[in-house]
C-alpha cells in the first residue's frame, strides 16, 4: 500500500498528516508505530486521518494516533495544522471549518495572518469525567470531588497536580523552573500511577506573570513534545482556576508560544497559534 502524506507541526509538535477522503487508508497500530520512527520510518508526535464526516454540520472527521499507535480523542497544535491541511488539499475553502474528534466538535478559524484559532470547547474539572481518582489507593481520603488541586502520593512524595480534561487527560504541576523540572522522571511516574485509569498528559507550569508561562509537557503516547496544544490550555484553566493567572495567557513552550484564552465556567477555550507544511511524500507500507 502506497500512501501519501504531508509532514507538518506546530510549534515542533510534528505530524503526518493524511488525506482519507481520497485514499482509502486502514493502519495497523504496528504500521502507525513503524512510520513514527525517527530512524525506520518518517517520524512524527502524532498522526492525523482526515476523513469524511457522517455528523450533521460538520465538514471533516477528524481522527488522531499518537505515535505509540493509541488512538486519542483530541489535539491543539493538530487541530490547527487541521485546518491548513483540508485548504491546501482543496477538500475545503471555508475559512471557518468544523470538525468532529472523537471527543466531540472543534470549530477552527483560519485568520488572515494565517494563524488558526480554535474553539476547544469546555474544559472538564470534574474528576470523574477527566477520569481522575483523586483518593486512589486511599479509599478512606477526600472524597473524588472537585478541587482546586490535589494532592497526590508518587514515589513517596507529595505532588501537588491540577487536574483537566480538554477532551483528553492533563495533569498539570506548578515548578518554581521549566528548566530544572524532572519532566520524564516525574511525568512517566505520574502517567503510570492508577490516579488516571486512561494514563494522562502531564504539564509542567512555571508561572511567570498572571499573563505568561513557561510550559513543559510529558504527553501520553509520546514523551517529551516540543509544544502540546491542549496541554497548554489545560495548564491555563488550571493555574485560573488556582487564581495566579487571567483569562487571557502567553504560554511559552519549547517549541514557540500559544495564545489561551478563557472566561471560566461552560465558556469555551480559545487557543491561537501558528502551523507549519514541511514537506509532502509517500510512504510504501
Ligand atoms: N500534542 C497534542 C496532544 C496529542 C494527544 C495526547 N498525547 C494524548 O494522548 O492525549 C496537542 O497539541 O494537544
Amino acid at each position: 500500500m502506497n500512501i501519501i502524506f504531508t509532514k507538518m507541526h506546530g510549534l515542533g509538535n510534528d505530524f503526518v498528516v493524511i488525506n482519507g477522503i481520497d485514499q482509502t487508508i486502514n493502519l495497523t497500530p504496528e504500521q502507525i508505530r513503524f512510520m513514527s520512527d525517527r530512524q525506520f520510518g518518517i517520524g512524527f508526535d502524532q498522526l492525523l486521518l482526515v476523513e469524511k464526516s457522517d455528523v450533521e454540520d460538520t465538514d471533516f472527521r477528524y481522527r488522531i494516533f499518537n505515535s505509540d499507535g493509541g488512538e486519542v480523542e483530541q489535539c491543539g497544535n493538530g487541530a490547527r495544522c487541521f485546518a491548513h491541511f483540508v485548504r491546501n488539499e482543496n477538500l475545503t475553502d471555508k475559512k471557518e471549518i468544523a470538525v468532529i474528534t472523537k471527543n466531540g466538535r472543534l470549530i477552527l478559524n483560519v485568520e488572515d495572518n494565517g494563524n488558526v484559532t480554535v474553539d476547544m470547547g469546555a474544559p472538564i474539572l470534574e474528576p470523574a469525567q477527566i477520569p481522575f481518582i483523586a483518593n486512589a489507593g486511599n479509599e478512606d481520603k477526600a472524597e473524588n470531588v472537585q478541587q482546586k488541586s490535589y494532592s497526590i502520593q508518587i514515589n513517596q512524595q507529595n505532588i501537588e497536580i491540577g487536574a483537566v480534561s480538554m477532551g483528553n487527560p492533563h495533569a498539570v504541576v506548578i515548578v518554581d523552573d521549566t528548566q530544572s523540572a524532572d519532566v520524564e522522571k516525574l511525568g512517566k511516574a505520574i502517567q503510570e500511577s492508577s490516579y488516571f485509569p486512561n494514563s494522562v498528559n502531564v504539564g509542567f507550569m512555571q508561572v511567570i506573570d498572571r499573563q505568561n508561562i513557561k510550559l513543559r509537557v510529558y504527553e501520553r503516547g509520546v514523551g517529551e513534545t516540543q509544544a502540546c496544544g491542549t496541554g497548554a490550555c489545560a495548564a491555563v484553566v488550571a493555574g485560573i482556576v488556582q487564581g495566579l493567572l487571567d483569562s487571557k495567557v502567553d504560554v511559552n513552550l519549547l517549541g514557540g508560544n500559544l495564545s489561551i484564552s478563557w472566561a471560566g465556567d461552560t465558556n469555551p477555550v480559545m487557543m491561537s497559534g501558528p502551523t507549519a507544511t514541511v514537506f509532502k511524500g509517500m510512504i510504501s507500507l
